[in-house]
């Protein structure tokens, strides 16, 4: 496996391997690996013909600062376990390749990203969508790959593809979790003892509020029973709770439509660390 740390060296790479006709798969992902992103890297291997994976720990998508400078970075333990899952190219770049000069660049993703994410991060999806259009243009993948866990994520990068009109193909996989139903996320790792046995709480209560959307409940019924059951828990802070239409993301606050998938999504704080999760529910 080759490590590349400039972007020309990206550049020039894919440009070989576009003009020798070689498929290219992507994994964006900002480091600390493990299972989530291999079974991504594992698919785009399959998939594809060469495999790119990029680790940057993207400054422009932090708005807390603490965040970023505790973000686990691995990028040794990262190069180890991307070889056997079938990667053909490490992207490690440092913040002045990706960002030689200062990123003037603004989105507006719409109601999309005026919720959750969006809404809780000032920023957030501005910082995200402007380094995955720049791995996109340096990578130039055919496909590029992302995972279920940041649903709001995987949605509105499907908004930049189809509005940018990047040739490629947007391939979504499902969350991993541990065998306690924790998602498996980086940030896992900067749990406490006390904090991680509580962890799982937060995906028991997205199963609770699965079945009572499967039920027919109302969301407000199952607002009420999923906060109820995470106060119960006092290592977690609640930060948002949201029924919302798989699709466009926004709040369902009456009547389910038929038909129609439904998004449980949450994030919360145990201790100074912040996880996401959410279950995706079909309705009759
Ligand atoms: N448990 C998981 N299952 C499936 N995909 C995942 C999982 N965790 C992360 N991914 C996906 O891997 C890609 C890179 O994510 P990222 O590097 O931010 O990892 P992460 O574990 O989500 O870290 P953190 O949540 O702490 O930011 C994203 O597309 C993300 O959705
Ligand atoms: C897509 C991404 C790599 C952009 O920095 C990041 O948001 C992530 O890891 O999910
Ligand atoms: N996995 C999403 C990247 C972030 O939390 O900034």
């Amino acid at each position: 496996m080759e490590i590349l740390q400039t972007a020309a060296e990206l550049q020039a790479l894919t440009e070989t391997w576009r003009r020798n006709g070689q498929r290219i798969g992507l994994v964006p992902t900002m480091g600390a690996l493990h299972e989530g992103h291999l079974q991504l890297v594992r698919a785009a291997a399959a998939q594809n013909d060469v495999v790119i994976t990029s680790v940057f720990v993207n400054p422009t998508q932090f708005n807390n600062p603490e965040d970023f400078r505790l973000y686990p970075r691995l990028p040794e333990a990262d190069a180890a376990l991307l070889a056997p899952a079938g990667c053909t190219a490490l992207f490690l770049p440092s913040v002045e390749q990706m960002y030689p000069q200062p990123t003037v660049l603004r989105f507006d993703f719409g109601p999309l990203e005026r919720v959750m994410e969006g809404a809780h991060r000032p920023g957030h999806f501005n910082g995200v969508a402007t380094v995955v259009s720049k791995l996109f243009h340096l990578a130039r993948p055919h496909r590029a790959y992302f995972g279920q866990k940041d649903l709001q994520q995987v949605t509105i990068i499907r908004q930049l593809v189809a509005d940018l009109s990047f040739d490629l193909e947007l391939v979504a996989y499902s969350t991993i979790r541990e065998s306690d139903g924790l998602a498996m996320s980086s940030r896992n790792r900067r749990l406490s003892t006390a904090d991680r046995a509580v962890a799982p709480r937060l995906y028991e209560a997205l199963q609770l509020g699965a079945e009572m959307v499967k039920q027919g409940q109302s969301p407000s019924s199952i607002r009420q029973a999923v906060q109820a059951q995470l106060a119960s828990a006092e290592a977690i802070k609640l930060e948002y709770f949201e029924v919302a239409d798989a699709q466009t993301l926004q709040s369902v606050e009456k009547a389910w439509t038929p038909g129609r998938a439904i998004a449980l999504c949450l994030a919360a704080h145990l201790g100074d660390v912040r996880l996401i999760d959410n279950v995706i529910v079909d309705v009759a």
